[in-house]
């Protein structure tokens, strides 16, 4: 027996000096960070809650210094968030592959832009490009503005209710990029719901696969129940897809429209915008025609740009929303610089409006610097690198703490506080190139960045012509999961509060209408500093 526990001790210890005395484990383990256990090093540290998983990150990045790794054999991790390793691993095209991580976005995506590599990302992102441009971008103001109207229709239909901003806010983003994408208005019939409802399913499926470390490898995924609710939403949103671009297709075909001239024209009359706001479909079609991109080229890149563009943007109108709501002083040079703009009319918002929204731009800056929608980017080294005087083997995974950095106190004294001025033309400059990533940075770098500060800069204008936001929700009431979105955990009772319950709006009109009018003396009574809001006068307040 004796002999028989010896003999199993003796081939635990090979293993373990196996696992963790290789070359690569080596230079791995030279790089701060977790204390190794037996065999398994730091895979127990994992398995957490994802309420957990989150907190622990940000205190494992509070007590190392821009780096430290993770261990398990074969797997090794470095997270970084320092801007002069952030610098090494974006600029270089050597490390543009996306990690493992990815992977779960596969059946959705497939080789969309987001997940591909090498050439044929190289390919898609120069046909994709113009899709952003300068001219372009102005045909999808018709749709931002019709969505950022919608979001204020729906507000003002749930007065006196408590609801979650969440939802509300993705329905908006959602339409817009369906409409600039597409070119198709998701409408309230069957097949509308069904695709937004499959779109929502298929992101809470991701992260319940995300926090599940047992259901990374595909073969045990496929069994679980998980994946056929998968497969029933993917057929859902991949036949939603093939529809849309078959009718735009056929469109094109039908009205003999010549896609070239319609794409560079670039007149900015609002009603051609209207008629050719397919911008980014008709460039994949053109792009087919010229034999660059077959049709399920074409799926992949619609179904990545669905999934890329509404989420995010969701997320940072949910925190720049949440945070002016507990700004008050913020909100009013906000309203102060609308007033400039607008003076008394009811206008939609230009492209000129836009550029005039300077602290506007800046308080979004500030927002998505402590609230980065995409909190992590991933990244697998092909090639040895040297970060932080460590030699990282080829091989590691990479990740690229975009939180973290963002709260540096060397690079952003007083973190936590909320302070557009920190955008300020004059402090950005003081600044290392690599400190705010929100959109990541170097060739992979959010090929939508543009159009998300259209739409976020449209959104948070229209809302604040219409509303004053009074907060329920305050930065100390958020508890954020591990997700590839930054992500508020489920409702949690905190004081009269429940967590994301987002904002307490008034309604308000700039420009005083018979029934404002009238609702102003009920308001007043109740919140005597409605009159801050210059000529604005308001009629209620409730909960949104
Ligand atoms: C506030 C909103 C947004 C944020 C914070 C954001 C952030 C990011 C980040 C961090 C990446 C890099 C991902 C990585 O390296 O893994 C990325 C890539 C990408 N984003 Fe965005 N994004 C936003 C909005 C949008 C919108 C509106 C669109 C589409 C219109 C979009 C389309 C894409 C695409 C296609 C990629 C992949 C680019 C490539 O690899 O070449 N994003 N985004």
């Amino acid at each position: 027996m004796l002999f028989f526990l010896l003999y199993f001790a003796a081939i635990l210890f090979i293993v373990h000096i196996i696992f963790n005395y290789n070359k690569r484990a080596a230079l791995i383990r030279k790089i701060p960070g977790l204390k190794d256990h037996f065999i398994v090093g730091n895979a127990l540290e994992g398995v957490k809650s994802p309420v957990d998983l989150f907190r622990f990150g940000r205190e494992l990045a509070k007590k190392h210094n821009g780096i430290y790794r993770f261990w398990c054999f074969p797997i090794g991790a470095v997270f970084i968030y320092n801007p002069d390793d952030i610098e090494i691993i974006l600029t270089s095209m050597k490390y543009h592959e996306k990690s493992v991580i990815y992977k779960f976005l596969k059946p959705w995506l497939n080789d969309g832009l987001l997940l591909s590599g090498g050439s044929k990302w190289l390919d898609r992102r120069k046909i994709l490009t113009p899709a952003f441009h300068f001219n372009i971008l102005r045909r999808y103001l018709v749709s931002l503005n019709d969505s950022a109207d919608r979001l204020v229709d729906t507000v003002n239909k749930i007065v006196n209710i408590e609801v979650d901003l969440v939802p509300i806010v993705s329905e908006c983003t959602l339409q817009s990029i369906c409409e600039s994408a597409m070119g198709t208005k998701l409408s309230d019939d069957t097949t509308g719901k069904s695709y937004k409802t499959a779109i929502h399913e298929l992101g809470l499926l991701l992260v319940q696969r995300f926090v599940r470390i047992y259901l990374y490898a595909d073969f045990l995924f496929n069994l679980s129940s998980l994946a056929k609710l998968q497969n029933k939403y993917l057929s859902i949103v991949h036949n939603f897809t093939r529809n849309v671009i078959k009718e735009r297709k056929k469109y094109v075909m039908d009205n003999g429209i010549d896609l070239s001239n319609a794409i560079s024209d670039s007149t900015d009359d609002v009603n051609i915008y209207r008629k050719k706001r397919t911008a980014m479909l008709d460039l994949l079609i053109l792009a087919e025609k010229d034999g660059l991109i077959d049709n399920a080229g074409i799926e992949e890149e619609v179904d990545t740009f669905m999934f890329e563009g509404h989420d995010t943007t969701a997320a940072a109108l949910t925190y720049a929303l949440m945070l002016i709501a507990n700004h008050p002083d913020i909100q009013d040079k906000i309203l102060a610089e609308l007033n400039d703009i607008y003076c008394d009319t009811k206008r939609a918002v230009t492209m000129e409006d836009l550029n005039a929204m300077r602290y506007l731009e800046r308080c979004i800056k500030e927002a998505i610097r402590l609230y980065p929608p995409v909190p992590f980017i991933s990244r697998k080294l092909n090639d040895d690198v040297q970060l932080s005087n460590y030699t990282v083997p080829a091989g590691t995974l990479c990740h690229i703490h975009i939180y973290d950095l963002h709260r540096l106190e060397s690079l952003y004294p007083n973190p936590t506080k909320f302070d557009p001025d920190r955008f300020l033309p004059e402090n950005v400059a003081k600044r290392h190139n690599y400190a705010y990533i929100p959109f990541s940075a170097g060739p992979r770098n959010c090929i939508g960045q543009k159009f998300a500060m259209m739409q976020m800069k449209t959104a948070v204008s229209t809302i604040l012509r219409n509303f004053k936001l009074l907060p329920v929700t305050g930065c100390s009431d958020l508890q954020f999961q591990s997700d590839l979105i930054l992500r508020n955990s489920k409702p949690v009772i905190c004081y009269d509060a429940i967590y994301f319950r987002g904002l307490q709006c008034t309604p308000c009109d700039m420009f005083a209408d018979y029934d404002n009018i009238i609702s102003i003396v009920s308001l007043k009574q109740s919140h005597p500093d409605t009159t801050k809001l210059n000529d604005r006068n308001c009629r209620a307040s409730f909960v949104v």
